[in-house]
């Protein structure tokens, strides 16, 4: 299903867990700063509707979406109480390659910190041919795709909590 059949700020409330004790940060690339903005502030409003408390939300910035993994890797290390991680960007498609290298080289990174660490990080990054697409999926008619993430991120620390409960 594309994004575009779908609205990317629903979610259930009564299919998520008890969210109140639960500590989520967030590390926010500043290239693109007017989109990037708002995906943290739909992420953000998202998790105190589902009862995450203000006090247990962290936010950290880097320049663009290349440091995400980097950002997110030392926020693993210096708050390691943390539940979940959300990785905020946004890249958009210029004249040249860059874009590819931009966007292969934060989508690795996010992956080797999820599959090597143990704090998930959740992938909110738009990568977008056209700031319009990245318009409608950060607050515009596509929903907040910081919403989703939060969700996601609520979804994955609780997994974690589930993993480490039954563990032997
Ligand atoms: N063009 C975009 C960038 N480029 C900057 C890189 O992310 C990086 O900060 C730079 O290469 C220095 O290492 N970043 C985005 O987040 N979005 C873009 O559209
Ligand atoms: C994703 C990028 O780095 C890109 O927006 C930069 O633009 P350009 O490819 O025209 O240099």
């Amino acid at each position: 299903m594309a994004t575009s059949e779908k609205n990317l700020s629903v979610y259930n409330k009564e299919s998520l867990p008890n969210c109140k004790d639960m500590k989520i940060g967030f590390v926010v690339s500043e290239w693109n700063e007017d989109i990037t903005q708002n995906l943290f502030q739909g992420g953000f409003d998202a998790l105190l509707d589902v009862g995450v408390l203000k006090e247990n939300i962290v936010r950290w910035n880097v320049p663009g979406s290349f440091e995400l993994p980097y950002g997110c890797k030392k926020m693993q290390e210096s708050f390691d109480m943390l539940d979940a991680i959300v990785a905020v960007g946004n890249v958009i498609q210029g004249e040249t390659k860059h874009f590819d290298f931009v966007c292969q080289g934060l989508t690795q990174g996010i992956m080797d910190l999820n599959l090597k660490s143990d704090i998930p990080v959740i992938f909110c990054v738009l990568t977008d041919n056209t700031r319009a697409q990245s318009e409608a999926r950060s607050g515009g008619v596509h929903g907040n795709k910081g919403a989703e993430a939060a969700i996601a991120a609520i979804k994955m620390a609780q997994l974690r909590k589930d993993a480490k409960f039954y563990k032997i």
